[in-house]
């Protein structure tokens, strides 16, 4: 109950200012960019990209051809999923995302989030739910294709659409497809991530890191497939392979000698001269932070042992920059939009004993985190790794808490955090000002269905209400009328089973994502770590957060403090311990014993 209170209290705010956003798009910026052009374009180079950064970015960053001067106005397509509060959940979450996408002008952003419009936005039949495998070739079948293409062009008639955002991950081919279809660029769930990433990245490091992301994804996205006309093709707008002078009649071997190089090998050559440019320049970055945490193990401290860190870890928007900020009596930066924070901030903070350790905010995870965007934040995220506490922030307001959860342990355990520290993380719930507060309020949520959603005065948001509400009866809708009986039917454990993640892939797509995880991880290590999530999932469900707190009204710091006070001196006590073990283990090893001593003195 308190968390879809949560989400009506959010989204009241967020639809209460449609119109006004509306009214404020210009058309003629509008006009400017609505040309479709994908993501798997040649013309990938954007002329309309920030002034801020420089031109050699410019040709690369983004994953659509944006006017980064104005939010693009998205439209977001949720496929269904069940039970109806996990569907709220993920199109809450998608939302927010569209919404999240916009760059800062001078350090701020331009809108407050919650005085931001909804997104114009659909619910559709989920083609994983009906036939358990998506298509091939448009992910979703033809009436779908045909529906959403209708509300489409319903948002656009009001001037509202400037891509479509498909909360699903997408194939190279799928999203090609459906560009055309629609007529508009489409971002896939990956897409949009990687997409704000860039958007909210403003130091050095996390932009070189958000545009080796971006370059993993477009590197991933270049297909050929065969045109209309038969020939092979290269991008939405169908150019035939364009050949370059590089490799004709010189050092190429074999069929490549001679033939010049085609477009597919000229912008897989341009990213991967790119990427090794940046991976040479996050390794710098890398290089500086780990002297730098070496230097504050080395220095100050507690009796000269170092500074210990602890890492705030959380789900996108828990809340741990606010946290970190009042613990530290500073000012990180906060925000409701997601990905607020891409670079680790370190903070320091007295401890109740007395002792000085340093908190780190950092970048926030979500389910179906983009692995190029784990990959390419490496050096942010060692961050973490090598932190001696984690406090993993929870939003207890968020419906899907548990998703939530899972997803931070899984992002732990892919990066390399040790079983010892995940098994010592502190658990701390935060925002319980909004159960006390705002939840309380409002006893209409309680009946846990549709009338739960917000009630949007936007036509276009309201769609989703009305529509959740024929999910259930009868209806006359469009979208409804594509749903089988059988459905209807389904339980909610056998659609559990469809669920990776509380996300949704298709079988190829689990199958590309799985190979893709499997490469990058240690396999042995993953399934012992695997195990201790399910254990420290259970630990969780069975013992309920190590801390209740509130980071904006303060309650629960204190006891918060305590608790890292208590753990980071018992961890000291366990080195210490360890270390005495070892000396002695040492001293044995390598002392010759008193008979060794005579046998070498008899051999000489
Ligand atoms: N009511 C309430 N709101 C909170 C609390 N803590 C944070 N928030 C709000 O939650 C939103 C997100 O807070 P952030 O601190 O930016 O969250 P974050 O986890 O750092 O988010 P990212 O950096 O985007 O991953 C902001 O609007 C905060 O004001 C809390 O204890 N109570
Ligand atoms: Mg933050």
């Amino acid at each position: 109950m308190s968390a879809l209170s949560a989400l009506r209290y959010r989204f009241n705010s967020l639809t209460q200012t449609l119109t006004a956003i509306n009214q404020s798009l210009n058309p003629h910026t509008q006009s400017s960019i609505l040309v479709p052009i994908s993501i798997l374009s040649s013309h990938y180079s954007s002329k309309q990209q920030s002034n801020d950064r420089n031109e050699d970015k410019n040709d690369v960053v983004s994953l659509f051809n944006r006017d980064p001067t104005s939010p693009p106005r998205l439209f977001v397509v949720q496929p269904r999923l069940r039970p109806d509060t996990f569907l709220q959940a993920k199109l809450n979450e998608a939302l927010c995302l569209a919404n999240s996408l916009e760059e800062q002008r001078e350090g701020y952003f331009e809108t407050d989030f919650f005085d931001k419009a909804l997104p114009p936005h659909v619910v559709v039949q989920n083609p994983i739910l009906r036939s358990s495998r998506a298509r091939a070739d448009t992910y979703f079948g033809p009436g779908t294709v045909e529906t959403i293409k209708c509300h489409l062009y319903a948002s656009e008639s009001k001037g509202e659409v400037d891509a479509v955002f498909v909360n699903s991950i997408l194939s190279g081919v799928q999203q090609r497809n459906l560009e055309r279809a629609w007529g508009k660029p489409v971002l896939d769930r990956v897409g949009l991530i990687i997409e704000i990433f860039n958007a909210h990245a403003h130091t050095k490091e996390a932009k070189l890191q958000s545009e080796l992301a971006a370059l993993i994804y477009k590197k991933s996205r270049l297909v050929r497939v065969r045109g209309p006309d038969g020939r092979h093709t290269f991008g939405t707008t169908g150019e035939a392979e364009v050949v370059s002078a590089r490799g004709r009649g010189s050092g190429g071997r074999g069929f490549i000698s001679g033939a010049g190089e085609t477009e597919l090998q000229l912008q897989r050559r341009r990213i991967l001269e790119r990427r090794n440019h940046l991976l040479s320049q996050i390794e710098e970055v890398r290089r500086t932070r780990a002297l730098q945490r070496a230097a504050r193990k080395r220095h100050g401290g507690f009796q000269n042992k170092g500074l210990a860190t602890v890492a705030v870890v959380g789900y996108t928007n828990a809340g741990k920059s606010t946290l970190v900020s009042a613990l530290s009596e500073s000012e990180l930066y906060s925000d409701s939009r997601l990905f607020a924070t891409l670079d680790p901030r370190l903070k320091s903070v007295i401890l109740p004993s007395g002792r000085k350790v340093l908190f780190s905010d950092t970048v926030g995870f979500i389910s179906d985190l983009p692995v190029q965007l784990v990959e390419a934040f490496h050096a942010t995220l060692e961050e973490v790794v090598e932190a001696d506490l984690l406090v993993h922030v929870i939003d207890c307001t968020a419906p899907n808490l548990e998703e939530h959860r899972t997803t931070v342990l899984q992002v732990l355990q892919q990066i390399g955090v040790s079983e010892e520290k995940l098994r010592s993380m502190i658990e701390v719930w935060n925002k319980i000002d909004y159960e006390e507060g705002e939840m309380g309020a409002d006893d209409s949520v309680d009946d846990g269905g549709a009338s739960s959603w917000p009630v949007d005065e936007d036509d276009n948001a309201s769609e989703v209400s009305s529509e959740l509400e024929d999910d259930r009866g009868n209806s006359n809708s469009s979208l409804v009328m594509e749903s089988s009986k059988e459905d209807y039917e389904e339980t909610i454990e056998n659609m559990q089973e469809n669920y990776s993640d509380g996300w949704l892939l298709s079988e190829d797509d689990q199958e590309k994502v799985g190979d893709h995880w499997l490469k990058s991880l240690d396999e042995q290590r993953g399934e012992t770590l695997n195990n201790l999530g399910i254990e420290l999932q259970s630990q969780a469900a069975q013992h309920g957060p190590h801390v209740k707190i509130s980071a904006i009204t303060g309650v629960g710091l204190q006891e918060l403090l305590e608790l890292i006070d208590e753990k980071l001196k018992t961890q000291d006590e366990t080195l210490k311990a360890q270390n005495v073990v070892e000396r002695g283990f040492f001293d044995r090893k390598w002392r010759p014993s008193r008979t060794d001593d005579a046998g070498m003195a008899v051999e000489q």
